[in-house]
């Protein structure tokens, strides 16, 4: 079993670099580090150096990573994975540097997304500076697509230490690796994907002025605002350029009794299920697994 024990990052390729970074920080209100790495913009949270990059060339998720706790662990998951069967590839060291991590190794899970394995993920010192106000606290989750979310939660839960925290029908699961209901999330879809990623803002207040700043800026509205039941947190799904779904949500529910806590099951035909508050739902638009070659067919 592999220890998880965070999310670190997503990376994903961007047709319109300087569109995704100007949409990534003037709209969503992240922070564009500076790496002086051509080609590649790096996006900050919080304290990570980055949860978020884009690498010019075609769009679509490149990778969706996870830390690990150091050297140790990272050596023995490549064993575990390669003996469960995966092909696994260690990073070299310039694709590390860009990552900001000290190594990484990376396998395709059995649904195609790319998962790396991350350690000695850079953490900057100083304040994050938010490109706007949007109250972003952190990098909340992220959810990716498979065409069986139970095959999925057994991957997740027998291979790593993902524990489902509740159950959307046979459309998706929430997963958690901390008390944090979930960091990871599948939702049904008969690609690889990315499903979206979730920012986390501080208030109620940020989800509702977020938004009217989305609405100001002609941006797609997929759902919400509205409340999950399953985490509770109030939540505002939107379209960025390249094919990436946003998330902020507010007020996710901790797992503080892991003991006492049981998966709910909710059932999707039931109006409510995924919105407390009965607005329009829709799965969020998924940006397809990039594979080397270009777009898996
Ligand atoms: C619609 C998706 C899979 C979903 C469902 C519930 C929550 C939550 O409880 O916070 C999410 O964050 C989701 O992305
Ligand atoms: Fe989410």
């Amino acid at each position: 079993m592999i220890e998880l024990v965070d999310i670190a990052y997503v990376r994903s390729g961007a047709a319109d670099l300087a569109g995704a970074v100007r949409f990534a920080t003037e709209v969503v209100g992240l922070e564009h580090v500076d790496g002086g790495e051509p080609g590649v913009a790096h996006l900050r949270a919080d304290g990570r150096h980055h949860c978020l990059a884009f690498v010019e060339g075609v769009s679509g998720v490149i990778a969706s990573a996870f830390t690990v706790a150091d050297p140790g662990a990272l050596a023995l998951a490549e064993t575990e994975l390669e003996t469960r069967g995966f092909a696994v590839r260690r990073g070299d060291a310039a694709e590390a540097r860009s990552r900001r991590v000290s190594e990484f190794v990376a396998f395709d899970d059995p649904f195609g997304n790319r998962i790396e394995l991350v350690v000695g993920q850079q953490t900057l010192a100083r304040p994050v500076r938010f490109a706007r106000g949007s109250g972003i606290t952190e990098f909340g989750h992220l959810c990716l697509d498979a065409p069986d979310i139970t095959e999925a939660h057994r991957f997740w839960s027998t291979t790593f230490n993902a524990r489902a925290s509740d159950w959307i029908g046979d459309a998706a699961c929430l997963m958690r690796i901390d008390e944090v209901h979930h960091k990871l999330a599948v939702f049904q879809g008969d690609r690889p994907g990315l499903c979206h990623v979730n920012f986390q803002v501080a208030e109620l207040d940020d989800v509702f002025r977020n938004w009217h700043h989305l609405q100001d800026h002609d941006v797609v509205i997929e759902m919400g605002p509205g409340r999950h039941p399953q985490s509770g947190a109030v939540f505002l799904y939107f379209l960025g350029p390249e094919g990436l779904t946003y998330e902020y949500s507010y007020g996710v529910r901790r797992i503080t009794d892991e003991a006492a806590w049981r998966p709910r099951f909710f059932d999707p035909a039931e109006r409510g299920s995924i919105d407390m508050w009965l607005g329009p739902t829709q799965k969020p638009i998924t940006q397809p697994q990039l594979i080397p070659e270009g777009i898996r067919p």
